[in-house]
């Protein structure tokens, strides 16, 4: 029986882990290794980073492995999980998210390594969005370049944004309804906003790459596509320094100098221009989608805020929202403003639409994923 799943997040220079029990959802053992890889951390590699993330671990039973993998292309729509092959294929897909898959692979291979007895499941960022709709996924591009190339939207954040669909569902009573429409805004460093409907999703604002769609803490979202081209024959830009520039300094960071909602907000209240003008663009942005997620699912039933500032922002849920009475939402200033760590409402009671704040839990979700796809090996 498989109870007790070590969960991995593995980013670029950080480990994220959680053993948890997937029955009752109790934490028995978290942590993060960070600066992997930063000269002097003492923590050279992603292998040497496992071996101390897994010397934590000793003396707790481990039932099976699930890793978080941000991009599975089109091979992968479900939880897999990972053999030899497997493994091959998740390093195919690398030069789709450079950023992200590559440190999910060393996560893989270190922690196999290691505990080579156990099942070991890739849970995907992208699996979720398996089902947009044809419009929502092809871009207007050359349709042959975009088939040879696999140029298509994928959409990331699913683990989070099916998990809190499903929270938001039964909080509203309509669990299993295929006709219920959700906006769902998955807001921390990284962010996307999804159209979901009766649990599926109909369209996500990330595409090719987690680039795309919303302001975020240091990468852009959507910009003119010309951009780039422009940067590069204009001002010598290499490739290397537009990715750099897109994914790692623009958003938050780059409009004011701070990545962090927390402290853009106090620096805004405390007077600061460039921090209330960065607020303004990545509020206008939310309300751009929420509004054009309205139009494509013809009608809003529930907004969910999740992540680290859809949880915690009541200064980003108060502006995202106000002034869409005319979709029949609103937010009550006091349900807004006190602190929870519960799934909850934020609109007033009777409102024609519901504002919910759903506190997220992929590390639950990726260890559900990871003992149902364990299961038929044993
Ligand atoms: N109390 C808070 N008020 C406003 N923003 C917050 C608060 N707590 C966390 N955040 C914001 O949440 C973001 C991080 O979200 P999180 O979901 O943890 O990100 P990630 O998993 O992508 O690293 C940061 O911008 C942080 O400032
Ligand atoms: C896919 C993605 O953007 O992930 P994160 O928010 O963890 O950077
Ligand atoms: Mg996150």
């Amino acid at each position: 029986m498989i109870r007790n799943v070590f969960v991995l997040n593995v980013g670029s220079s950080s480990i994220k882990y959680r053993l948890l029990d997937v029955d009752d959802g109790s934490v028995h053992a978290d942590g993060i290794v960070e600066r992997i890889g930063v000269p002097g951390s003492g923590v050279p590699d992603h292998a040497t980073a496992m071996v101390t993330v897994l010397a934590e671990l000793e003396g707790h039973r481990i039932d099976a492995v699930g890793h978080r993998v941000v991009h599975g292309g089109t091979r992968f729509v479900s939880a897999t999980l990972i053999d030899d092959a497997v493994e091959r294929e998740i390093e195919a897909l690398s030069d789709l998210a450079p950023l992200h898959n590559p440190p999910g692979l060393a996560g893989i291979r270190a922690a196999r390594a290691v505990l080579p007895e156990l099942p070991h499941v890739a849970v995907f960022d992208t699996a979720f969005h398996a089902t947009i709709s044809p419009a929502a996924r092809d871009y207007a591009i050359d349709a042959e370049v975009a088939a040879k190339t696999r140029i298509r939207r994928f959409g990331f954040h699913g683990t989070s944004i099916g998990y809190v669909s499903r929270i938001a569902a039964e909080l509203l009573g309509r669990t299993g309804d295929p006709e219920l429409k959700l906006v769902v805004l998955h807001l921390g460093n990284g962010a996307s906003a999804a159209a979901v409907l009766g649990g599926r999703s109909l369209d996500t604002s990330m595409g090719l790459t987690p680039l795309e769609g919303l302001v975020m803490g240091t990468r852009s979202g959507d910009i003119d596509p010309a951009i780039p081209l422009y940067l590069a024959r204009e001002h010598g830009y290499t490739i290397d320094q537009l990715d750099e520039l897109l994914n790692k300094r623009s958003g938050l960071l780059g409009l004011a100098g701070r990545s962090d909602m927390r402290e853009l907000v106090n620096a805004a209240n405390a007077g600061d221009e460039r921090a209330t003008h960065a607020l303004d663009i990545y509020v206008h942005r939310l309300r751009r989608y929420i509004g054009g997620y309205a139009a494509e699912l013809g009608g809003i039933d529930a907004v969910v805020f999740t992540a680290g500032v859809g949880e915690n922002s009541s200064y980003v849920r108060r502006r995202a929202i106000a002034g869409l009475d005319f979709l029949g939402l609103s937010v009550d200033p006091e349900l807004n403003a006190a602190p929870s760590r519960e799934a909850r409402f934020i609109s007033p009671e009777g409102s024609p639409a519901s504002v919910l704040v759903v506190p997220t839990n992929e590390e639950l979700e990726i260890a559900r994923e990871t003992r149902a796809a364990a299961r038929p090996a044993g």
